[in-house]
C-alpha cells in the first residue's frame, strides 16, 4: 500500500484562447491506509483532480506521486471505480473482474480464482455468468469494486461511485465499502456530492472551493470504526454533517457555489 501526495497541483483546459485554469495550488497527502473523500460544488474539479491522480489527466503543473513514484500515466498500483461502472457488456460478471489480471497476464486458473474470490467479497456469488445488463445499478458498482480490487492496487480511486444509486441503495454500499476496506485497509480517495457520504466514509475530508479550486479545509472525522446506523444517528456525526454544510453553502461559501444543501444530501 502507498500514501498518495498531491504537491502543487495546477490542472488546466485549453480552451479557444487562453486555457482555463481549473485547479491551481492543490496541496494534500493521504496517508497509506487512510480513507479520504473530497467535497465541493459543483464543477470545482474534483473529479479532474481524481483523473490526474489516476494519470489519465496530466497536470499543468506540480506534480502527484504514489509512494515514490510520480504519477504519469495510468498503473495498476492504481483501482479505479467510476459513477458508471464502465463494464463490458459482451463479457460475463466473472470475465469483468477478471479482466485486470489478464491485461497484467496472470495464467487462466489463477485470474478465475481471484475474480471468483472479490465476486464473494462484494456480495454477488451465484452472479458469475451473468452479464452486466442482468443485473441492478447497485450490483454492477459492487462488480466495479471487485474489478478494481482484483489486480490488489496500492491505492483506490473512486469518483462519485454510488451516485447514480437511490439513496437507500447508497447507504447500504457505503456500509459494504467500509466493511471490504477494512479487510486490508488501502488506501482511498474518494469524490463525492453527498455531505453525508463524505463524513461516513471518511478519517479526513478534503473540502475543495475558490476559483480556481484548491483545499481549502481538511475535516478530520473523529468517529468510531466500524461505522453503522448507531454511528450515522449520532450527535456527533450531525456536527460533522452541519459543520460541513455550513462550508459549502453557508455565507464563506466557495464562488459559484449555489445549490441547496438538500440538493446534494444523500
Ligand atoms: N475536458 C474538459 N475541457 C474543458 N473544460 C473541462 C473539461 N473537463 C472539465 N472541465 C472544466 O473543469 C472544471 C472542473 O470540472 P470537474 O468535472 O473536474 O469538476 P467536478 O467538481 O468533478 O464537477 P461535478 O461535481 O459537477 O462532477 C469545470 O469548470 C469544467 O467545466
Amino acid at each position: 500500500m502507498a500514501d498518495i501526495t498531491f504537491d502543487q497541483v495546477q490542472i488546466s483546459y485549453a480552451g479557444k484562447g487562453e486555457s482555463f485554469v481549473a485547479v491551481n495550488g492543490f496541496d494534500a497527502r493521504i496517508e497509506d491506509g487512510e480513507f479520504v473523500t473530497i467535497v465541493g460544488a459543483s464543477g470545482c474539479g474534483k473529479s479532474s483532480v481524481l483523473l490526474a491522480a489516476d494519470g489519465l489527466l496530466r497536470p499543468s503543473g506540480g506534480q502527484i506521486r504514489i509512494g515514490e513514484k510520480i504519477v504519469s500515466k495510468p498503473g495498476p498500483d492504481r483501482g479505479v471505480v467510476f459513477q458508471d461502472a464502465s463494464l463490458m457488456p459482451w463479457r460475463t460478471i466473472l470475465a469483468n473482474v477478471a479482466f485486470g489480471l489478464e491485461m497484467q497476464g496472470v495464467d487462466k486458473a489463477t485470474r478465475l480464482d481471484r475474480a471468483r474470490h472479490f465476486i464473494e467479497l462484494v456480495g454477488l456469488a451465484g452472479r458469475e455468468e451473468a452479464h452486466p445488463h442482468q443485473l441492478s445499478g447497485g450490483m454492477r458498482q459492487r462488480v466495479g469494486i471487485a474489478r478494481a480490487l482484483a489486480t490488489d492496487p496500492e491505492v483506490l480511486l473512486m469518483d462519485e461511485p454510488f451516485g447514480a444509486l437511490d439513496a437507500q441503495t447508497r447507504e447500504l454500499m457505503a456500509t459494504e465499502l467500509l466493511r471490504i476496506w477494512d479487510l486490508d485497509r488501502k488506501t482511498v480517495l474518494f469524490v463525492t456530492h453527498g455531505i453525508d457520504e463524505a463524513v461516513f466514509l471518511a478519517d479526513r475530508v478534503l473540502v475543495m472551493g475558490g476559483s480556481p479550486s484548491r483545499v481549502v479545509e481538511v475535516m478530520e472525522i473523529d468517529l468510531p470504526r466500524p461505522r453503522d446506523a448507531a454511528v450515522r444517528a449520532s450527535e456527533a456525526f450531525g456536527k460533522y454533517r452541519t459543520h460541513l454544510a455550513d462550508l459549502l453553502f453557508g455565507a464563506g461559501a466557495g464562488a459559484g457555489n449555489t445549490a441547496a444543501p438538500e440538493s446534494v444530501t444523500p
